[in-house]
């Protein structure tokens, strides 16, 4: 009987591939940087060509590495980063343009004509979402209007929209499928949440032809099967989530009230609803969950444009660490900051602040500031935007009657870093849990795609394999949590006066 799952992955950074037992234990895992474009200050594109042969090779390595054939594989489960638009050509498969990626603000302009046409608590009364450059909606509106003759052949129905999910299902079944599933096309600004379908004020406000929207499915559903020269013989795509969502599901948030941060790129904390779309009074983004049976399933969102990539910009911009992991001891080679607060605003600011024209911001420095006050002022920002989150996801839980978060599930490539997961811990004032496999969004789709396949019947019964590593319990009085949480607002409020 064949009972392994293979997760494609395909990050912002990076397209992975890991192949799991039906314990969710790891048996495979391959990974192919993904090369980053950026032709304009403020512009970040990815090569549409890149994403699929990245993510193809990665998969046939692990399928590799693990020694088994597509006999072995009960599915196949897909889990993306979101809102990173594409557009091609549904006869040759020829994109007509690079993707346009989810930090992209080249569209800042039009979200401000959307918002003036439909005002921002109706977009989120709508979509859950909000006009900002982050989400599709804008990113393919930009390319219908700027490519030439791109709306003329949308309207005929000759060009194909999609996200990374849609684009890798349809090259994996050789150009047979054209889908998505709900967790992403609620990150489109295109998705009407309420009503479960595609919105028709948004795609007038836009002037987007229905004709380029893919179908929209649960997140396990059969998607497809692989077109069987890619993979040594035919495989079916049983799960599709986007990443937040995917590692919602793989940290075993199962029931309103839990939630996960994953500090990647970005950082993305996301908590259960339940069964109905929650609005955010408190800046946050309301967003469906990755859907596995009848029962639609929400979240709420806060969505950190900076979170590991202010690590990368020590590294790579400021040079002062050679490599990610050093910057643990750098920063506990000081006791604090010594006041140096960073507001890492470098594409402007997310939830709960939305200010796309802020930019980045060190305050604090004085003749005694060394570059270890300025790493740890680095990891305090990445804890210092996720505390503000969950403030704000507080606030909104308390308006609907439901009780404030009691632990935060963390998971992404910086919460290997112990002082980090402490200083957050710290700030929130409950205990931070890192789990044992923290390969959370990639368990996601494999859960996905192995509910579609029968490999196991419900969600509940893959959650119960989920188990802790480590526990960080808070270890400051919440006066001095928030007497930093207040310096750390007078700095945003720095980084937005130079907007
Ligand atoms: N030890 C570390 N401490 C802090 N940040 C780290 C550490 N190791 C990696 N990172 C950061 O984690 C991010 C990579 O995480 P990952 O989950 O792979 O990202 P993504 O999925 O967004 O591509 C990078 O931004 C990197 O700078
Ligand atoms: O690829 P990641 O992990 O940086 O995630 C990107 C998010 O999905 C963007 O919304």
């Amino acid at each position: 009987m064949t009972r392994y799952l293979l997760a494609l992955d395909q990050g912002t950074t990076s397209s992975r591939s890991l192949v799991f037992d039906p314990q969710g234990r790891v048996v495979a895992c391959a990974q192919q940087e993904l090369r980053q474009h950026y032709p304009r200050p403020g512009w970040v594109e990815h090569d549409p060509a890149d994403i699929w042969h990245t993510q193809l090779d990665t998969a046939r390595q692990a399928m590799r590495q693990a020694g088994l054939t597509h006999r072995d594989i009960a599915a196949i489960g897909i889990t993306n980063q979101r809102e990173t638009t594409l557009l091609w050509d549904r006869r040759t498969g020829e994109p007509l343009h690079r993707a346009i990626v989810w930090q992209d603000r080249r569209t800042t302009a039009l979200c401000e004509h959307l918002q003036a046409a439909l005002g921002t608590e109706a977009i989120h009364a709508r979509t859950g979402l909000r006009p900002d450059p982050y989400f599709s909606g804008t990113k393919l509106a930009w390319l219908l209007s700027q490519v030439p003759g791109a709306r003329r052949r949308a309207e005929a129905g000759e060009l194909a929209f999609g996200t990374v999910d849609t684009w890798l299902v349809w090259q994996l079944t050789g150009g047979r499928r054209h889908v998505t599933d709900v967790s992403n096309a609620s990150r489109t600004l295109l998705w009407n949440l309420q009503r479960e379908a595609w919105d028709d004020a948004l795609l007038d406000a836009l002037d987007i032809p229905r004709a380029v929207l893919p179908e929209v499915l649960p997140s396990s559903a059969p998607f497809g099967v692989t077109d069987e020269h890619l993979l040594g013989g035919p495989i079916a795509i049983g799960g599709v989530a986007g990443d937040q969502q995917s590692a919602l599901l793989g940290q075993a948030c199962l029931q309103p009230g839990m939630a996960k941060n994953t500090y990647g790129t970005g950082c993305f904390l996301l908590m259960h609803t339940g069964d109905r779309p929650t609005p955010s009074a408190n800046g946050l983004l309301s967003t469906a969950a990755a859907r596995h049976g009848a029962t639609a399933a929400y979240a709420l969102e806060g969505s950190v444009f900076v979170g590991g990539a202010v690590v990368q910009w020590l590294r790579d911009g400021l040079r002062a660490i050679a490599a990610s992991h050093d910057v643990q001891a750098l920063a506990a080679s000081v006791p604090d900051s010594d006041g140096v607060v960073f507001v890492p605003a470098f594409t402007g600011l997310g939830a709960p602040y939305w200010q796309p024209e802020a930019r980045g911001t060190l305050t604090g420095l004085t003749r005694g500031t060394t570059v270890a006050h300025i790493a740890r002022a680095a990891l305090d920002s990445i804890a210092y935007q996720s505390t503000a989150v969950l403030q704000a996801m507080n606030r909104d839980a308390l308006a609907h009657g439901a009780a404030a978060l009691q632990e935060l599930r963390v998971d992404g490539g910086a919460s290997v870093n112990d002082l980090l997961m402490q200083i957050q811990a710290d700030l929130l004032g409950i205990p931070v849990v890192r789990p044992a496999v923290t390969e959370t969004t990639a368990l996601g789709a494999a859960c996905l795609a192995g509910l579609q396949a029968g490999v196991f019947d419900s969600p509940e019964a893959w959650g119960r394999l989920w188990r802790a590593e480590r526990r960080f319990e808070p270890q400051c009085s919440a006066a001095q949590a928030a007497e930093r949480m207040a310096a750390w607002e007078r700095a945003v409020k720095q980084a937005t006066i130079t907007a």
